[in-house]
């Protein structure tokens, strides 16, 4: 089974070319300011020109203004819109119609009960993708490196493609993969020195170990 890999939270040309290079089938951008990993739109120009089509480009944004994904949308040419806020199903109805691109939406999980958004976000998202619900008091609401009990997703029954993130590096990819069924793995902290900084080993590692276990899953 091949398995849709994303590294996410790029910021620049060397790591970009590492995550391209390796084979990563998403390369996602993160339009967030209190994000390490917030990219000015200049930047952003720069790195979807390096991209080009080579991997499908993903722009992440927490519950933002229309006005802002449009620039987003005219610089970066996102392939994909992952919203990672508190988005309603129909703000995800509103924004692809709009902007005429697919959505992943973002649901964070901590019990079972975070599942019960499913069925709306299933008639309107085109992918789901499942992170750590982050602390009370985070400063943003993802990329923190926190994994959730992957067994909530276990058998899960969705009609719509999903991915799993939250904490995932090298070293436990094929058993977050495994475990969830998922058929797409998201990483930003576990490919990282540091918040924000990229490694490019770190990055091969992981596309390598996500790729082994595809051979698992056949
Ligand atoms: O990466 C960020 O800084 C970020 C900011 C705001 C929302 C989401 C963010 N990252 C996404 O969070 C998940 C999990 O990240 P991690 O691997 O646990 O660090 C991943 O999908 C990132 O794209």
């Amino acid at each position: 089974m091949s398995v849709v890999v994303k590294i996410c939270g790029l910021s620049t040309c060397d790591t970009l070319e590492a995550a391209v290079a390796a084979g990563a089938d998403m390369v996602g951008f993160v339009f967030f300011p209190a994000s390490p990993r917030h990219v000015g739109l200049d930047v952003a120009r720069e790195l979807s020109d390096q991209v080009g089509s080579r991997a499908a480009k993903v722009a992440l944004t927490v519950d933002a203004s229309d006005a802002l994904i449009r620039d987003i949308v005219e610089i970066l040419k996102p392939d994909l819109l992952q919203l990672h806020g508190s988005e309603s199903p129909e703000r995800v109805r509103a924004l692809k119609q709009a902007f005429g691109l697919p959505v992943m939406k973002a649901i964070a999980v901590a019990t079972a009960a975070d599942l019960a958004v499913l069925p709306a976000y299933a008639e309107t998202a085109d992918r789901i993708l499942f992170d750590a619900r982050p602390p009370k008091d985070a400063t943003r609401p993802g990329g923190l490196g926190m994994t959730f009990d992957w067994e909530l997703l276990r058998d899960l029954n969705l009609s719509l493609p999903f991915m799993v993130s939250g904490g995932v590096n090298p070293g436990n990819v094929a058993a977050a993969l495994r475990v969830t069924g998922a058929g797409g793995v998201d990483v930003s902290s576990g490919v990282e020195r540091a918040p924000g900084a990229k490694d490019p080993e770190l990055i091969r590692s992981f596309i390598r170990a996500a790729r082994a276990s595809e051979e698992l899953m056949t």
